[in-house]
């Protein structure tokens, strides 16, 4: 028997609800209004920038996406941080570790062919690794999030995977992890799991969201 009340569904069920029905909504975002959407979104990611360099983080080498499935894009973005002198890097499927992303520098010169999930993502050149420890700041896709800065992403756990072994890491920084998103992907709550590691920061189109998730050492002052 098919329920179809959230409160009886696995977490496994309602993550898949939650998805489809996030993802389809972001998808019928109008062109035009992504377009804006974009250019907001990097507008208030490049205030975050200031307000980071000004506290005296700064920031020179970003992760960021190709952004797919009605995703907030973030192509404006790049081209932003490529006029301000920042190395910018994109994920790939790592080809051996299942459920792992490696990180490639990624410029305008740089060849992208489409992975298995049909997103961009450069060729594999062990010249343009770079290592988690080099970076300093991770965006973070998401499908969902919550007021608490939660993310629920694709299901693959790439993301979750990535922050959990950039915090084992022995960095003298904690890497800023970011999340970028449409405003419509805020949700009321998420099914959290034990493995999910709240985001600092999230960039929507009209706010940046600033939350208390990081730790007091670690913790740039809140951006209002
Ligand atoms: N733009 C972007 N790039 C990204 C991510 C992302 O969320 N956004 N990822 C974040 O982790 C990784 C890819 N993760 C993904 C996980 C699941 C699916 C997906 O569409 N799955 C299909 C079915 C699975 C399949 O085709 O094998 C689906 O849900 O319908 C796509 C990407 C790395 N690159
Ligand atoms: N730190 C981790 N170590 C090992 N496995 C993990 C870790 N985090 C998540 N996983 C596994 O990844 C799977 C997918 O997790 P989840 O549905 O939370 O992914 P997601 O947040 O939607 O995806 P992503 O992080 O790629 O955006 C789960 O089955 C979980 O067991």
């Amino acid at each position: 028997m098919t329920h179809t009340n959230s409160s009886s569904q696995t977490r496994d069920g309602r993550c898949k609800t939650l998805r489809q029905a996030i993802r389809h909504a972001r998808r019928a975002i109008p062109e035009a209004e992504q377009h804006v959407a974009a250019l907001k979104g990097c507008e208030q990611f490049l205030t975050l920038l200031d307000e980071l360099s000004a506290q005296g983080r700064a920031i020179k080498t970003v992760a960021l996406y190709f952004s797919c499935d009605g995703e907030l894009d973030t192509a404006p973005l790049i081209e932003a941080l490529w006029q301000r002198g920042i190395t910018t890097c994109l994920p790939i499927i790592h080809p051996f570790a299942p459920g792992r992303l490696l990180f490639l520098r990624y410029q305008l010169s740089s060849q992208l062919h489409a992975n298995r999930f049909g997103i961009p993502e450069p060729r594999l050149d062990i010249r343009t690794l770079v290592p988690l420890a080099e970076l300093d700041l991770i965006l973070t896709p998401l499908v969902a999030f919550d007021a608490q800065g939660n993310r629920m992403g694709m299901g693959g756990g790439f993301y979750d995977r990535t922050l959990a072994a950039a915090q084992q890491s022995a960095r003298t920084v904690p890497l800023l992890a970011v999340g970028f998103a449409h405003t419509l992907q805020l949700v009321d709550s998420l099914p959290l799991a034990p493995w999910d590691i709240p985001l600092p920061f999230i960039v929507t189109p009209d706010k940046l969201h600033s939350f208390n998730t990081l730790t007091a050492e670690s913790c740039p002052k809140k951006v209002v």
